[in-house]
Order: C-alpha cells, then sequence, then structure tokens
C-alpha cells in the first residue's frame, strides 16, 4: 500500500505539494465540519489542520502535533471521511502529518527514541489501533497470526525472516504493528524500528546526498527487530537493494529478528536481486489469503462494537452487515470505509441504517467492488492451482505444463473481467491479442472434451469469485 497503513503515523512533514483545486474543497469540508460540531470544536480541533495530499483514497492531514491529530481521527475522523467524499475526494483514509521539523515530539516507540542527527526523519510508531486484539483471526489469516503471534514473544528467533505477503489489504502492516505493541509491552528493552521499504529508500538516498551513510547504518544496524513493509517497493532500485542486503546480512548475522511483508512472495517479486529472494525465503514465509465471507463478518461484527462509543445511539438494521460483507469482497480497508461511511450517514440523518441505505450512500463503492477481479488475481490463483510460477506464467515458455495453465488464466480473464483482449494481452508478458483469442478458442473447445479441464475451470471460477 505504499507508505499508508491504514491509520495515521507520524513523520516529518514536506508541504510543498497542496493544489488548489483540493484546498477549495478543503474548506468546505472545514465548513461543513463546523456546522457539524460547532464553534467552540471547530477552533480547537478542525481549524488547525491543512490538508497536504489527497491521494489513492488517502487524505494527509497536517496536524500541530500528534495529539491533535490522534484526537481528531478518533472523534471526527468518519465525519471527515464523509464531508470529504461529499465534496468531490474519493478517501477511505486519513492520515497526519506532524507539522514542523525534526525535533517535533513523537510518541513514545516501543523503546525510548534515540536522539537523531539532524534533518532525520523521525521513525513511524505503531498505529495504536494495530494490536492483536483487534486483529480478527479466520481461516484465511490464522497462519500468519500464529508466525507473528510467535515472533512477538521476543524469545530466540525461530525463523527469520518471518516473510508475510498478501493482497492489498488484508491485514499484513496490522499484523507487523501488532508485533512492535506486543514486544513494546514484552520486552521493552528491545529496540524495533518499523519501516515501510519507500522510507527506507528515502532515507537511504538522503543519507547518500547528505553524506551521512555512517549514521543510516548505524541506524539500521543497531535495532533488535527490524520490520521492513511492502519490500515489492524495493524492485529495480539497485543501490537501494545492495544496501538492504546488507543491513540484512548484519542483523541476521547478529541474531537479530527480521520481519518483512509484500503483496506477493519472495520469487515473484520481480527486479529484486537473487540473493535478496533467497535470503528471503530461508525463514518462513506465510501468505494472508483472501478473506472469506465468515472473516469479512467477523471484522465488521468487531469493528461495529468499537463504534458503539463514538456513536452513540447509532443503530445499523440486521442484515446490513451480512450484505456489507457478501457484497464487498476485495479488502478489508474498503470494508471498513464503507462501515464508517454508513455510521457517518447514520448520525448525520438520524436515522438507522437499511440495506437501502446502505445500497444507496454505498453505490461508488459496490460498484467498484463488482468490478474486483483483476487479471493479476486470476493469474495468481491460476498458478496455485496448476502448481508453476507466475513468472513462468507470463513468461515465453511454450511447453504443455505452462501453455496450458496460461490459456485457462487467459479464458478466465475473458469471462470473468471486463477487459479487452489487447489489454489482457499486455498483462499476459505483453502478448498479441491474436495468442489471448486463439487461447481463449482453445479452452473454449477442451471443455466441452477434457472433463478435467472442465472441473478446473469451473473450481478456479468459483474460488475467484468467493
Ligand atoms: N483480520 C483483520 N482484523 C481486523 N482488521 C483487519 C484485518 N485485516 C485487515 N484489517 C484492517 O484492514 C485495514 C488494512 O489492513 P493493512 O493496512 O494491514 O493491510 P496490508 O495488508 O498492509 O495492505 P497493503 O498491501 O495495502 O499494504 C486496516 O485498517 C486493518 O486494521
Amino acid at each position: 500500500m505504499g507508505a499508508d497503513h491504514g491509520g495515521s503515523y507520524w513523520c516529518i512533514l514536506d508541504r510543498d505539494n497542496g493544489d488548489n483545486m483540493t484546498n477549495v474543497q478543503w474548506d468546505k469540508v472545514k465548513s461543513d465540519m463546523r456546522a457539524a460540531i460547532g464553534a467552540g470544536n471547530y477552533k480547537s480541533w478542525i481549524e488547525p489542520l491543512t490538508l497536504v495530499t489527497a491521494a489513492e483514497g488517502v487524505a494527509r492531514l497536517g496536524a500541530p502535533s500528534p495529539f491533535v491529530g490522534d484526537y481528531v481521527g478518533k472523534t471526527y475522523g468518519d465525519q471527515i471521511i464523509y464531508h470529504l467524499n461529499r465534496h468531490g475526494m474519493a478517501v477511505q483514509r486519513l492520515a497526519f502529518d506532524v507539522e514542523g521539523a525534526a525535533n517535533t515530539p513523537v510518541q513514545p516507540a516501543a523503546k525510548p527514541a534515540q536522539a537523531k542527527p539532524a534533518n532525520a526523519q523521525a521513525d513511524a510508531q505503531p498505529d495504536q489501533r494495530f494490536t492483536f486484539d483487534s486483529f480478527v483471526v479466520g481461516k484465511p489469516n490464522e497462519l500468519a497470526h500464529a508466525a507473528a503471534k510467535r515472533v512477538a514473544e521476543g524469545g530466540p528467533t525461530t525463523f527469520n525472516p518471518l516473510f508475510l505477503y498478501g493482497g492489498v489489504g488484508l491485514g499484513k502492516t496490522h499484523l507487523m504493528h501488532a508485533i512492535a505493541h506486543e514486544l513494546g509491552e514484552k520486552r521493552p528493552d528491545l529496540n524495533v524500528l518499523y519501516v515501510s521499504a519507500d522510507q527506507f529508500i528515502y532515507r537511504f538516498i538522503s543519507a547518500l546526498r547528505d553524506r551521512k551513510m555512517m549514521d543510516f547504518k548505524q541506524h539500521f544496524r543497531s535495532v533488535d527487530v527490524l520490520m521492513v513493509d511492502d519490500i515489492q517497493f524495493l524492485e529495480g532500485k539497485e543501490s537501494t537493494q545492495e544496501e538492504f542486503f546488507h543491513t540484512f546480512n548484519a542483523l541476521v548475522d547478529l541474531g537479530k529478528q527480521i520481519i518483512i511483508s509484500a503483496d506477493r512472495a519472495p520469487g515473484e517479486i520481480r527486479d529484486l536481486s537473487e540473493r535478496i529472494k533467497s535470503r528471503l525465503q530461508c525463514g518462513l514465509v506465510v501468505d494472508l489469503h483472501p478473506t472469506d465471507y465468515e472473516l469479512r463478518l467477523g471484522i465488521l461484527h468487531a469493528k461495529q462494537e468499537m463504534f458503539v462509543n463514538v456513536y452513540p445511539g447509532v443503530e445499523i438494521a440486521t442484515g446490513v452487515l451480512e450484505f456489507l460483507a457478501h457484497r464487498i469482497s476485495s479488502n478489508v480497508r474498503v470494508l471498513e470505509g464503507a462501515l464508517n461511511r454508513l455510521y457517518a450517514l447514520a448520525s448525520l440523518v438520524g436515522r438507522t441504517v437499511s440495506v437501502e441505505m446502505a445500497q444507496d450512500c454505498l453505490s461508488d463503492i459496490l460498484r467498484a467492488s463488482d468490478r474486483k477481479l483483476t487479471i493479476e488475481e486470476i493469474q495468481r490463483k491460476v498458478s496455485e492451482h496448476y502448481d508453476i510460477r507466475l513468472s513462468d506464467m507470463l513468461g515465453p515458455k511454450r511447453t504443455r505444463t505452462l501453455a496450458r495453465p496460461r490459456q485457462v488464466a487467459m479464458w478466465l480473464c475473458k469471462q470473468l473481467t471486463s477487459r479487452s483482449l489487447p489489454e489482457i494481452g499486455r498483462k499476459f508478458g505483453k502478448r498479441d491479442h491474436t495468442t489471448i483469442m486463439h487461447g481463449v478458442r482453445k479452452i473454449d473447445e477442451l471443455r466441452q472434451s477434457d472433463s478435467q479441464i472442465a472441473d478446473d475451470l469451473e473450481m478456479l471460477r468459483r474460488a475467484l469469485e468467493d
């Protein structure tokens, strides 16, 4: 998910990129908020905020202190999101940045923060909401949860690194923050550092530019537990990879724990050097599977309990949560965003939310969710099913063991997505649309004559549409 992780985290802010269009909308949001919460609350909490950026569903707000950001996020976050949406900004989450210089106080880390060189970026702090208690466990994530729990005990390292991977918004970042919280409680003596791969890259480049490589190396090599989130963003960044590799080796040699997350398995991250891939595979590699209906419903119920205090008196009719769990299966972040929006709406209109109201108010999310299946997901599922590597599915080899699964995936893409043949072709290693057409026809023929292929197609289709 890039550098954003479902909640606020604190970093020093670069404020050069506000844009006029969003600032006009932000002013409207502020004035709506003033009407909704009264002038006094407005002056204390909303007026001091600035809109930094709004992109990819995340609005970054500048706050004068961590406390203000934290309080606003918890107390008014959903209402702000609601108004941002009303004014045409498709935002599902807020992230708060502390305005000011490098010496801005941040929340206490798992271990007291070390003195940082001037201009250094403050370490991200674990998000208060992402704990093991708030993580709902179901079949798709039980292994990842168990592995994270084991690492969070802070005992001798049994598997190193722990590599968590899975699709967008399935809880990788949540689990990493939960490990940081628990280690903070159980082993306050340990120095725990969490960074997104983006931050790692940024710091590395800054250190090179400022000739502070010694500080950089010392910072990363003095930790007891290093967590790097979304490591796929190191793809193609050779010199950063090199440095990461040295950091990784140094820490493993010292017996320090490393936890990595990515949106795919180590072997499937393209443009990542082979030695890093093999290093990453040395420990425990665990997959967070896409959520199933039960898990989604469980998450919605847990979230509903949390809302009881934030929105006292707001009622959601029976059947609404089930409706959401059925219809929104893309990722948990979207599911949470939908529920947030419903609560904000209910508190504004003062009515119980019915399924019809939910349908109306969430029509954009529901539409997007209907189109949710991506070519990448299909390719991934089919490679898993036939036990071949994703890179082979996309690559040039034409042996039967690879060509058939590839054609099956092409057929499913044609059936289950609204993508055109040229678009599908591009995603299959830049193949021509006539190749896709040929593949689709071949499978159409085979499903009449080969019952094994027909069964495979049915099974895959069900798994993908679940
Ligand atoms: N099992 C779960 N129980 C409770 N909340 C969950 C669960 N899984 C995900 N979430 C919530 O969904 C949101 C997205 O999760 P998170 O940011 O951890 O996803 P991610 O896998 O890191 O995504 P990305 O690939 O975008 O980095 C968070 O608000 C998180 O709390």
